[in-house]
Order: structure tokens, then C-alpha cells, then sequence
């Protein structure tokens, strides 16, 4: 049996997220309404959590002395990754030592913050279908990896780094250099290690979400949500929406996969599954143990958003994960590098039929950074995904 007690007394329900961007903000805020006490870290002041949690602590969460000191200080009843760039090992350690319950495990995060160890846990462990890719430390290696089997087009990226950063596709050999610099650089974490993969040519890609709860016996169930389509630009998700139609059979074959590679994680709490398409052809991709980016359109659509249901579900709570109404998302990006903007437009996005808006807040924008996110729901995805669009273009991001 779940309790919860009063914040900010001895009794509290102390839950730490690491990582406190656009994403940790929601579930910060699906935790605070569960009477949840919250500590949001992050690795610059002012991070989106930071400013809705009861505590908020800057720190390098890459420093492994510096992440174990703050969480034997704080003692939290969980700990929560939002990003991948954290220094796993700690979390092992204090798991091991039964000091910590991290979610939805310290394995799952460990695995998950590399490309290698989700990719050999989904490839070659489970057998699951995933594009041909190898592994390089140089670029003589990664040319090596093409010329011996990867072939063109192919995709690189830094082992460790997310929304796209450091990534290219690869049409010929002239592009193995550039590639390579740009992973050199883009990557979250320094570090001289790429992945290489085949690329698929798939007619859509979804995003699975997953839920693995506490089942009515005591044992960890599976609820999945309505597939969300999507669109990445340059790796980067700029516009999704839910529900996705999809042939029953690749339907299946997802929902198959997405209770495989969640089943090896274990844990309780919300996973996005990313799979490639084609027919009824489905690969897997890659999997976030938390919410997802492309989830934000769950804000609209579903009675419980992604991030309540990963509060709820790492609480030990029942979970609901049925579709309200079709609707869709559309990122707002920075479009100057500034601090402290301010964001026109807000009023005529908002006088479109059915959509909402979050302003993250961060405390500085970059061209190609997410700042906000544009919601509508209709009666059909189609009219959401126009609604959503003109919305996200009526909001402009000016420096102050
Ligand atoms: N092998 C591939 N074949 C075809 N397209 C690919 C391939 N790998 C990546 N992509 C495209 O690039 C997008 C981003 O790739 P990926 O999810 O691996 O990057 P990421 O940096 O982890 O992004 P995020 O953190 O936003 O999930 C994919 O959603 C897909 O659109
Ligand atoms: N695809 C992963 C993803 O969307 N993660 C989200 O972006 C934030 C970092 O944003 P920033 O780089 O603008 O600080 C993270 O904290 C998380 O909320
Ligand atoms: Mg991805």
C-alpha cells in the first residue's frame, strides 16, 4: 500500500529528479498535486523544474562524487532521471546499497544514457529488429564500419547525446569527415565514441509509450497508450500527434516490442519506445525510461498525460492511459540566442480553436532550442496538426 505524507515535514514523500527540463517540469508538477515533496536538479539555476519544486540544487550531475554527496544529503524516497547525461554508476551503487529506489531502475538509466548498451540489450540479447549499426573510436573507424557493411545512406551520433545532437545521415563518403566533427562536438558528454547505423527508410516512425505499474496482485503490469506519430528535423522532434492509425499487425509487432525491451528494464514508471515503420515491417529504435518529448501532445489528448502517469506509476499508483481526444503537438524553438526573452504572439496562438501552450521558461534561448510547445485537440489529427501548426507560428520568441 502506497501512502504519501505532508511536504516539507518529517513525514513527506520525498521524490528527486535529475534533470529538470520541459519534461521534469510536468512530472514535477503531476507530483506536487499528489502532495509529493520535490527536489529538481539540474545543471544550470533557473532549470523549468526548479521553479515549480519545493527545493531546487545546481550541480554537475556527470560528477559521480558530486551527484552521491547530494543525494546522501537530501535522502530522497526516489530518484528520478530526466536526462541521460548523469553519472549512472552512483545510482547503481546507492541502489546496491539499498540506499535509493532510482527509476525505473539504475540499470535501465545506465543503459539507456549509452547507444551500445540499449542497442546490444535490444539487438543481441532480445533479438529484436534494429537498423545494422557498428561501433567507431575513430574516423578511420567509422569509415572502416561503412565500407564493411553499413554502407550509405547511414546515420552517425555521439554514444551519449539526445534530440538529435551531433547527429548526421551520410549520402557518400564526402560526408564521413563532416559527420564525424559534428558528433565530435554535438554529443551531451565528451567522449570520442559514435554509433553508425543503416538507414531505414520507413513510411512513418511512433513512439510507444509504456507503462509498467503496480498490477491489482502486486506484480508490475503493462498498459500501453495510443501510438503518437511524428516528425524529427535534423533528429529533433518538431511536431507529433496521438492517435497515429497503424495497420494491426505492425500495431501488434510495436506493443510486442515495446513490452520486451520494457519487461528487460523493469522498474516501474512511463517508457517512450521509438520504432520505424514500413508496412508491416516494425523496427526498434531506441527507448527513453521516462517521458518522452513527443508525449508533450499527451498534455491534450489523454485523460492522464505521460508525465502524470509516470508520477502515478512510480508511486506505486493505479494508472489510466485511455485517449481523451485526438489532438497534436508543435515545438516552439528559440530562434535567437538570448537570455531572458520574451515570447509575442501568445494572445492570437491562443484564440485558435482548441489549443493550449507551454512556455518552458528557460532562462536563456538558443536558436535551436525548445522554449515552448504548441497543443490543440480537434475532432480528427489532421485538423490538430493545422490548429497546432499555425499556433506555434503565431508565438514569437524576442530578445528583451
Ligand atoms: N537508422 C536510422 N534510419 C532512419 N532514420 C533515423 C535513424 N536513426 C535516427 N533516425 C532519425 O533521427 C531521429 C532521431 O534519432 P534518435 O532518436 O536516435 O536520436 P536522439 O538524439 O536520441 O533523439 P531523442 O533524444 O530526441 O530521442 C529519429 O527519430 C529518426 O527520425
Ligand atoms: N529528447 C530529450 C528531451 O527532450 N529532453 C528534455 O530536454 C531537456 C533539456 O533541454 P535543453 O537542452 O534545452 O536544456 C531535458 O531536461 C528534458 O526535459
Ligand atoms: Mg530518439
Amino acid at each position: 500500500m502506497t501512502t504519501i505524507g505532508t511536504p516539507l515535514s518529517p513525514a513527506a514523500t520525498r521524490v528527486m529528479l535529475l534533470g529538470a527540463g520541459e519534461l521534469g517540469k510536468e512530472v514535477l508538477i503531476a507530483l506536487q498535486r499528489l502532495g509529493v515533496e520535490t527536489i529538481a536538479v539540474d545543471r544550470y539555476e533557473h532549470a523549468p523544474g526548479q521553479q515549480v519544486a519545493h527545493h531546487a540544487r545546481t550541480i554537475s550531475m556527470t560528477d559521480a562524487d558530486t551527484l552521491r554527496a547530494l543525494i546522501l544529503k537530501e535522502k530522497p524516497d526516489l530518484v528520478v532521471p530526466e536526462i541521460e547525461a548523469i553519472a549512472t554508476p552512483v545510482l547503481e551503487e546507492l541502489e546496491a546499497a539499498g540506499v535509493v529506489t532510482v527509476i525505473p531502475t539504475a540499470r535501465a538509466a545506465r543503459l539507456t544514457m549509452n547507444r551500445e548498451g540499449i542497442r546490444r540489450l535490444a539487438a543481441e540479447e532480445l533479438g529484436l529488429a534494429t537498423s545494422p549499426y557498428a561501433f567507431a573510436d575513430s574516423l578511420e573507424e567509422l569509415q572502416a564500419a561503412i565500407d564493411g557493411g553499413i554502407g550509405y545512406p547511414c546515420v552517425v551520433k555521439p554514444v551519449m547525446s539526445s534530440s538529435g545532437k551531433g547527429q548526421s545521415k551520410l549520402d557518400g563518403p564526402a560526408d564521413v569527415r563532416p559527420a564525424w566533427e559534428a558528433a565530435m562536438s554535438g554529443g551531451r558528454v565528451a567522449q570520442s565514441r559514435v554509433i553508425v547505423e543503416g538507414f531505414i527508410d520507413f513510411d512513418y516512425e511512433i513512439t510507444q509509450l509504456t507503462v509498467r505499474s503496480n498490477g491489482a496482485d502486486g506484480a508490475a503490469r503493462t498498459d500501453f497508450c495510443e501510438p503518437i506519430g511524428h516528425v524529427q528535423v535534423a533528429g529533433d522532434y518538431v511536431e507529433s500527434w496521438q492517435p497515429h492509425p497503424m495497420h494491426p499487425v505492425a500495431l501488434q509487432r510495436s506493443r510486442d516490442i515495446a513490452r520486451r525491451i520494457t519487461e528487460a528494464l523493469g522498474g516501474h514508471g512511463i517508457f517512450g519506445v521509438e520504432l520505424f515503420v514500413k508496412g508491416e515491417q516494425v523496427w526498434f529504435s531506441e527507448v527513453s525510461p521516462r517521458p518522452h518529448d513527443t508525449g508533450l501532445v499527451t498534455l491534450i489528448t489523454q485523460w492522464q498525460s505521460e508525465f502524470e502517469l509516470h508520477a502515478r506509476a512510480i508511486l506505486g499508483l493505479p494508472v489510466d492511459t485511455s485517449l481523451r481526444t485526438a489532438g497534436a503537438s508543435a515545438v516552439i524553438y528559440g530562434g535567437v540566442d538570448a537570455k531572458g526573452v520574451r515570447f509575442e504572439g501568445v494572445e492570437q496562438a491562443l484564440a485558435i480553436a482548441g489549443t493550449d501552450l507551454r512556455l518552458f521558461g528557460k532562462p536563456e534561448s538558443f536558436v535551436k532550442r525548445r522554449m515552448g510547445v504548441a497543443l490543440a485537440r480537434a475532432e480528427s489529427t489532421d485538423i490538430a496538426r493545422a490548429n497546432v501548426k499555425l499556433a506555434a507560428k503565431k508565438v514569437r520568441v524576442v530578445a528583451a
